[in-house]
């Protein structure tokens, strides 16, 4: 089957937690429409860019692009970007059931608001390991009042002019959030604007609901919790989880999450839904939305006070989490038992230039101008530094727990070519900002790939012990894992599919800060490459 839908980018004023400014929208929206699928589907998106001053390229985040790397809308890698008044056709298959999610991968543009869901079901006569009566999509999200613009050019400043996008103002449960009006300027916020009326999920007296929960935020960890209900966690990035219990969900910026839900409280109140900060000092208050029991007036606030979630700073909390989930034993397909290529990166900010950067192995990546699937595959490899990256950082010497001592690091745009077919472990490590006894949380994404995640621990990565602990039994398969502070986080994948891949912080502002590398693997085993992907740098027509 094959689902076409047809978008047009435009800003709009909106006012998603009260406050009115402007948001990128698609059809008027934000967050964007969901999209509804079933395995196997193929989804047709004809993207306009009606943003009159702007680029846009979308990407379909979790989705493999198996056979498709062109369609991946990742700007700078796997195409030129959408020019303002140009159509872009996007077309994919859809091939695994499961929760997703597309945003902008186009400057900072998915705080802009230009993000959604994607809901992909399991094909006719196949039946999950779970049951439920019906299910809801909960997209969370952070929301700044300036401008990606403001926050650009912050970031850009010198050294003693640098200026960090802060924490939100709010946090959004389905594009509703909810300023205090009396810190705004007046006739700027509406308390009662319909657009920032809380999120409300009906629920019936001893029915159980699917909730599939999704994490877009440019920069807050989240910790999801419904008051006075336990949720069971079934889900995580498309793939099933040998199910287990938790009072509340911790989810990292480009996660998902399936949890049921049992409506098995008093029915006679509302409870809340919250949303907070984890793994930074929270300033932003608790996002909140509405758990309606049927009958109950929706408007009926709960008579108590929303749950604040854990501790910020309670790393082990959310490690704990993270040990939890493991494959379905029924949907299991352990790793290879052995890797081909074991790629170690120090995680580090750093200063280049009087800018600050965030680098691995003490290298902060660029982009170039010509995306690099064009330049890989149409002989452009000038376009693009080449001798590749670092494989390792100085382990035996280098100490995580204090700043940079040479807080100096260089930029390149190199990327990593892997062998196609082989087994790549990747080992994040963490380790001190430039500020003393501060190390902070990283959400990683692969494109084009799920891994598995065999393991993480605290300190520094031992490459002679800690490998004898990975889990090769049952280890979660994923597209984003996080990186938590002065730890280490180990995952396993195969470069089996034709293309050239970003991996990235999923941090809006880190990745602009230079926080990634990319992968090129099998590009000679692709076809042509569809024109509409060019146009920019070296790709134009008559170079
Ligand atoms: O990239 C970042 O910069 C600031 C801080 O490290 C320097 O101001 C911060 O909290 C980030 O995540």
């Amino acid at each position: 089957k094959v689902h076409y839908h047809k978008w047009e980018i435009t800003y709009q004023y909106k006012s998603p937690d009260c406050l009115n400014k402007l948001a990128i929208t698609i059809n008027g929206q934000t967050p964007g429409p969901t999209i509804y699928a079933s395995q196997g589907d193929t989804i047709v998106v004809e993207v306009k860019n009606s943003l009159l001053t702007e680029n846009t390229a979308i990407h379909w985040h979790g989705i493999r692009q198996i056979g498709t790397p062109w369609m991946d809308g990742t700007e700078g890698v796997t195409q030129c970007p959408i020019l303002p008044s140009d159509t872009f056709i996007y077309r994919f298959v859809v091939d695994r059931a499961g929760t997703y999610m597309y945003h902008s991968h186009y400057g900072m543009q998915r705080s802009a608001g230009l993000n959604g869901m994607i809901v992909v079901k399991v094909p006719e006569g196949f039946k999950e390991p779970f049951s439920y009566d019906r299910e809801y999509s909960i997209l969370l999200n952070d929301w700044w009042h300036n401008s990606t613009y403001d926050q650009a050019t912050g970031l850009l400043m010198p050294e003693n002019q640098f200026k960090f996008v802060g924490e939100p103002q709010s946090l959004l449960l389905n594009g509703r959030g909810r300023f205090n009006c009396s810190l705004a300027a007046s006739g700027s916020c509406n308390a009662s604007h319909p657009e920032c009326a809380p999120l409300k999920l009906i629920v019936v007296p001893g029915k159980t609901y699917l909730l599939r929960i999704a994490s877009v935020t440019s920069l807050s960890a989240l910790n999801f919790e419904i008051e006075g209900h336990s949720l069971t966690v079934v889900e995580a990035d498309g793939h099933y989880v040998d199910p287990f219990i938790v009072k509340n969900l911790n989810i990292y910026s480009g996660e998902t999450y399936s949890v049921i839900l049992r409506a098995d409280q008093n029915p006679t109140r509302n409870y809340w839904l919250a949303s907070n900060v984890v793994s930074r000092k929270p300033g932003t208050p608790t996002g909140i939305g509405l758990l309606n029991y049927y009958g109950i007036p929706h408007g009926r606030f709960p008579p108590t006070a929303p749950p604040s979630g854990p501790l910020w700073n309670d790393t082990y909390y959310r490690m704990k989490q993270s040990w939890a989930t493991r494959a379905h034993p029924n949907f299991n397909e352990p790793p290879p038992a052995k890797s081909n290529r074991v790629i170690i990166l120090l995680n580090t900010q750093n200063r280049i230039d009087g800018l600050t950067r965030w680098s691995l192995n003490n290298v902060s990546h660029d982009f170039p101008h010509t995306p690099y699937l064009i330049a890989v595959k149409n002989k452009l490899r000038h376009v693009f530094e080449q001798k590749p990256p670092p494989e390792t950082y100085d382990i035996k010497n280098y100490d995580i727990n204090v700043p940079p001592p040479n807080r100096n690091a260089t930029r390149s745009n190199a990327i990593y070519k892997l062998q196609f077919g082989s087994v790549v472990d990747l080992i994040l490590q963490n380790a001190n900002t430039l500020t003393a006894n501060n190390s902070e949380t990283h959400p990683w994404h692969l494109h084009g790939h799920d891994f598995w995640v065999l393991g993480s621990g605290w300190g520094k990565f031992n490459p002679e012990i800690d490998p004898k602990n990975y889990n090769l039994k049952d280890p979660i398969m994923k597209n984003n894992v996080a990186l938590q502070p002065y730890g280490w986080t180990a995952i396993r994948f195969k470069a089996d599919n034709p293309g050239v891949w970003a991996f990235h912080c999923h941090i809006e502002s880190h990745f602009f800060m230079g926080m990634g590398i990319v992968f090129e693997e099998g590009v000679n085993r692709l076809g042509k490459l569809p024109t509409s992907i060019m146009g920019c740098g070296q790709s134009k027509v008559g170079n």
